[in-house]
């Protein structure tokens, strides 16, 4: 896989669920290095979307491609090793509570027999918690908490790093501080991030473009050029648009 080649890439995908289609005829490409936005309502399909990007399902048809493979093709060890080199940031943070701080960011390496306790404390202090090490998940706030889990997804160096409405969660100065760590992230390591939430506002914030979904059907891809905040709109779409377009 070059550098040029996209880090994701989807063909004419559909999973169907008897006559429902979660997604339908699909295709959209991953570019390494960006920040893509993926937006809709509930039920548009976004779940679907990051549960095939996470190699966690197959499509009902049409082709996967993730970090150079077609997931479909490969045994249970192969996509465990291939899930590795992806990165999951969730809307709860998702931190083992019995563990502290640097246990959880730990874990990931542990888990690969890779144990780098240097790295770990490198990340750590990257996300400003270096003095929390020892802590709990329940001593830190929301935010903090959301600092760790993006630690931890960071630690094994990602290909692709998946945020499943890593905001939604948080308080407005508080989501600021995530998203720029995200975006640092970015500019840092060149971690290829996909964001997806319901806050265009996130959206607007730190993404290069933005998917647009709508009953599983993607209606747009188009760059977010941060210009118009209006909320007079016509549709869902219209909104987006407004909002993040040119
Ligand atoms: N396991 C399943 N069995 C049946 N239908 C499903 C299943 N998973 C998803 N669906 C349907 O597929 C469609 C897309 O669901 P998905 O969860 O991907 O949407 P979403 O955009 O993530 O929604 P939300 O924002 O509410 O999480 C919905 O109509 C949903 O009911």
């Amino acid at each position: 896989m070059s550098t040029s080649d996209p880090v994701a890439s989807l063909e004419h995908v559909t999973v169907a669920y008897g006559a429902t289609k979660a997604l339908d005829d699909l295709t959209l490409d991953i570019a390494s290095g960006e920040i893509i936005g993926v937006i809709g309502e509930s039920g548009a399909g976004k779940s679907t979307l990051l549960a095939l990007l996470d190699a966690a399902q197959h499509p009902t048809s049409g082709r996967v491609r993730i970090l150079g493979t077609d997931p479909a093709a490969l045994r249970d060890r192969e996509i465990r090793e291939l899930r590795r080199r992806i990165g999951m940031v969730f809307q709860g943070f998702n931190l083992l509570s019995n563990r502290t701080v640097r246990q959880n960011v730990a874990l990931p390496l542990k888990l690969q027999r890779a144990v780098d306790p240097q790295h770990v404390e490198s990340l750590l202090d990257y996300v400003g918690l270096a003095d929390r090490a020892d802590h709990y998940p329940a001593q830190l706030s929301g935010g903090q908490q959301q600092r760790v889990a993006i630690a931890r997804a960071l630690v094994t160096r990602p290909g692709l790093l998946l945020a499943d409405e890593p905001t939604s969660a948080l308080d407005t100065r508080t989501t600021e501080g995530i998203l720029q760590l995200l975006s640092d992230a970015r500019r840092d390591f060149g971690t290829t991030v996909v964001l997806v939430t319901h806050e265009l506002e996130a959206v607007g914030a730190i993404c290069d473009r933005v998917a647009v979904l709508e009953r599983g059907v993607l209606q747009r891809v188009f760059p977010v050029v941060r210009a118009d905040y209006g909320r007079e709109h016509a549709s869902y779409l219209a909104h987006a648009e407004r909002m993040l377009g040119a």
